[in-house]
């Protein structure tokens, strides 16, 4: 997979695409993530991305010029990518929609600053997406949480043994399981019995029984969705 990033502060991905399992995936050449600073499209001496917007009001607003050409020069190539817009409004992200997006060859992620991008931008894009009902100062760390959930699910990238845990929960949006490691008592806390026995099909069982019951306590909308679509098995609505 592909992904080109358009921002108006590319340091702020410095970090993200070099470290973990992401820096791993793309130092490996398993994923290929290109960020573009804006600015580099711009054609006056000042490199202006933004302007006041028309009709008053506060603050500024990304010019659709730069964005336009960096979209014009990045397609030159190649397969059109799946264009994203961060948006505090947008399609609410989830992992059915990280699921949807790591199967497109190529995405393309426009990350908003100041008040905004031009709402002509939009006729580039496919999907406006959120993170959440929150406000941030930027599309940046909207575009960083999109790309760790996406490119975690590109095969190859999460590794051998992570790519064989029970990921069909997270994939069906299910809590995840509680975790323990050693020592088997910490300060009067013990580990459940189960995931001592080595009795793999008990602790497989205890995982789900614990995924599901999660689920249900604290998300119930997700178990009322997945049986509206018939993703849970007989012995998992029992
Ligand atoms: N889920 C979510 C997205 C955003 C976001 C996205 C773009 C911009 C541009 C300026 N502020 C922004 C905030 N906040 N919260």
């Amino acid at each position: 997979m592909r992904i080109d990033v358009l921002t108006v502060l590319p340091g702020l991905f410095d970090c993200f695409l070099k470290e973990g399992v992401i820096g791993k995936a793309i130092s490996s050449g398993k994923v290929e993530v290109k960020v573009h600073n804006i600015r580099d499209f711009t054609t006056d001496k000042h490199r202006v991305v933004d302007d006041v917007p028309y009709g008053g009001g506060p603050g500024m607003v990304l010019k659709p010029e730069p964005i336009f050409r960096a979209y014009d020069e990045l397609t030159k190539e190649g397969e059109k990518p799946y264009v994203l817009l961060t948006e505090p409004w947008g399609e609410k992200f989830n992992q059915e929609m990280a699921v949807e997006l790591s199967k497109k060859p190529r995405l393309m992620i426009i990350c908003g600053r100041y008040e905004g991008v031009d709402e002509r931008v939009k006729s580039l894009v496919d999907r406006e997406v959120s993170i959440g009902d929150y406000v941030l100062t930027g599309g940046e760390l909207p575009a960083m949480v999109i790309m760790d959930a996406v490119l975690r699910l590109i095969p190859g990238v999460l590794g051998n043994l992570e790519s064989l845990r029970a990921d069909s929960f997270s994939d069906r949006g299910l809590l995840g399981y509680p975790n323990y490691t050693r020592p088997a008592e910490f300060r009067g806390m013990k580990v459940p019995e189960v995931l001592l026995s080595g009795h793999h099909k008990k602790i497989e069982s205890w995982r789900k029984e614990q995924s599901l019951r999660k689920t249900l306590e604290r998300r119930p909308e997700i178990i009322e969705n997945l049986k509206r679509k018939g993703l849970l098995t007989k012995e998992e609505l029992e």
